[in-house]
């Protein structure tokens, strides 16, 4: 098939490339010059396993990217892979969407035959058959339900294994308004879903499709902060939380996954999706009282986390070292970390921060240019009174004499990663 994806970031270029890898012919329309220029040159614009290769592979035939719309009118379906950030408020920005919507519209004006445009990106219920379907309806001057049609397909691949995610999903989810774009939808997923060994595949509608995709993430996150919440009781009753969720985790109705405590979620995608549909929800009348909480608990281990540091250091003019920048590990995206307000809180009460990353440190002198950055664990920790563990990463679960060159080896750890041993003053968060 002929498929079109609007966008190129972490979703588009993956898809592109893993359809290009199933068998279709695919084209890349992003507004950026240098991710098209990029991708044309069989270089992947981000860092993916497995994602280097595939666009290697296929770039130059199977995928190509442009700056032109014009592309869409030689394919069967459009997907759009568009940021959908939050406002302010918590509520979703559709302003990027629109934009989107506005050029495919004006693009299908021109097209012969049918067409099928697909929500790749993460929205709010109703949003579109009630914001983009009118959209491209007035832009194009074609009638929806016969010269074209809307679908959703939500996707749940996960930064750091999204190749590996989008080829061998849980499920497939194929939303749709009527037969001829269900019919479309699955020939496209067809060729993925056969060699992926045949995951489920679940066709329903537009607006239900779009509230899986914030069902799935609410409730990972939610778990996550449940997670936290029996975590730190425990830690209130000298518990061993570890054991505790470990057990829990053995239930077959529980499960182990997503029930690592700690610091908190962050990243570009649970913090914005839950606020969304929190705010949504209330739009409609709604209160959504346990995302409420599963956001105030992510809010409050930060919080927590310094208040243990303040048990053993004052922060006023003591230095600190941040370990891990990064959202999660194998990652140097920074969106929503939960270094972030730890860092802000370190700096409000007088501390001398020195942060280290594997490889997260230059995106995160974007947001604190006036920090130290070290180049390794052990130069953050030479000196330090205090040490915090932010990210999962391998690296810091080998650390050992490393501490011994802090000026006081206080470690809080908020991963539970570092192997409590004489000689440091250890604290785990949970
Ligand atoms: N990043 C992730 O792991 C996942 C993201 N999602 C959802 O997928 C959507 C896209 O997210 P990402 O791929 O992370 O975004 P991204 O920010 O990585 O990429 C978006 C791309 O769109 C391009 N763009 C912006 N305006 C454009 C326009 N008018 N025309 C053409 N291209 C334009 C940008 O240049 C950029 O390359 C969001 O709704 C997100 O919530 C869903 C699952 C996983
Ligand atoms: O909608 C999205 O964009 C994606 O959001 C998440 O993927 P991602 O943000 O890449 O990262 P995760 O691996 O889910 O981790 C998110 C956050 O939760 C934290 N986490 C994760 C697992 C856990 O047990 N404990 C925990 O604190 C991580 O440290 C990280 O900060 C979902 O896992 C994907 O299914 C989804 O497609």
């Amino acid at each position: 098939m002929e498929i079109s994806i609007i966008g190129s970031g972490y979703v588009g270029t993956t898809i592109a490339a893993c359809f290009a890898e199933v068998g279709h012919d695919v084209v890349n329309v992003d507004i950026d010059e240098d991710i098209v220029t990029s991708l044309n040159d069989g270089e992947a614009p981000i860092h993916e396993p497995g994602l280097d290769e595939l666009v290697e592979k296929h770039a130059g035939d199977r995928l190509r990217a442009t700056t032109d719309y014009d592309a869409i009118l030689e394919t069967d379906a459009t997907f759009l892979a568009l940021p959908t950030p939050s406002e302010d408020d918590g509520h979703i920005d559709l302003s990027i969407m629109e934009a989107g919507a506005r050029s495919v519209g004006r693009t299908l004006a021109d097209k012969e035959g049918y067409h099928v445009v697909v929500t790749k990106s993460t929205v709010v219920p109703t949003t579109t058959e009630e914001v983009i379907a009118p959209i491209l309806e007035e832009e194009s001057g074609l009638e929806l339900g016969s010269d074209f049609d809307v679908g959703m397909n939500p996707e749940f691949l996960r930064e750091g294994s999204a190749v590996a995610d989008f080829l061998d999903p849980d499920k497939v989810v194929l939303g749709s308004q009527t037969d001829r774009a269900a019919t479309v939808l699955r020939d496209v997923f067809d060729p993925l879903v056969e060699q992926a060994d045949s995951p489920p595949v679940i066709e329903t509608g537009v607006r239900e499709a779009e509230m899986i995709k914030y069902a799935n993430n609410a409730f990972l996150a939610s778990k996550i902060s449940l997670a936290n919440d029996l975590a730190n009781i425990c830690k209130e009753y000298d518990i061993d939380s570890e054991e505790v969720l470990d057990a829990v985790g053995l239930d077959s109705r529980i499960g182990s996954a997503f029930l690592g405590a700690g610091v908190g979620w962050g990243g570009s995608c649970f913090p914005k999706d839950v606020a969304a549909i929190v705010a949504a929800a209330r739009d409609v009348g709604y209160e959504a009282k346990m995302l409420e909480a599963a956001v105030e608990v992510n809010d409050r281990q930060p919080v927590r986390m310094l208040d243990i540091l303040r048990d053993h250091v004052d922060p006023s003019g003591a230095r600190v070292a941040v370990l891990g920048l990064a959202f999660k590990p194998g990652t140097d995206d920074v969106r929503n970390s939960r270094a972030i307000p730890l860092i802000d809180a370190l700096l409000d009460a007088g501390a001398d921060v020195v942060g280290y990353d594997p490889v997260a440190t230059e995106n995160m002198r974007d947001h604190f240019p006036d920090i130290d950055y070290a180049d390794s664990a052990a130069e953050a920790l030479a000196d330090a009174d205090a040490a915090l563990v932010v990210t999962d990463w391998d690296e810091f679960a080998a650390l050992d004499d490393e501490f011994d060159a802090m000026t006081d080896a206080v470690v809080v750890d908020g991963r539970r990663i570092v192997s409590r041993r004489d000689g440091i003053v250890y604290e785990s968060l949970v």
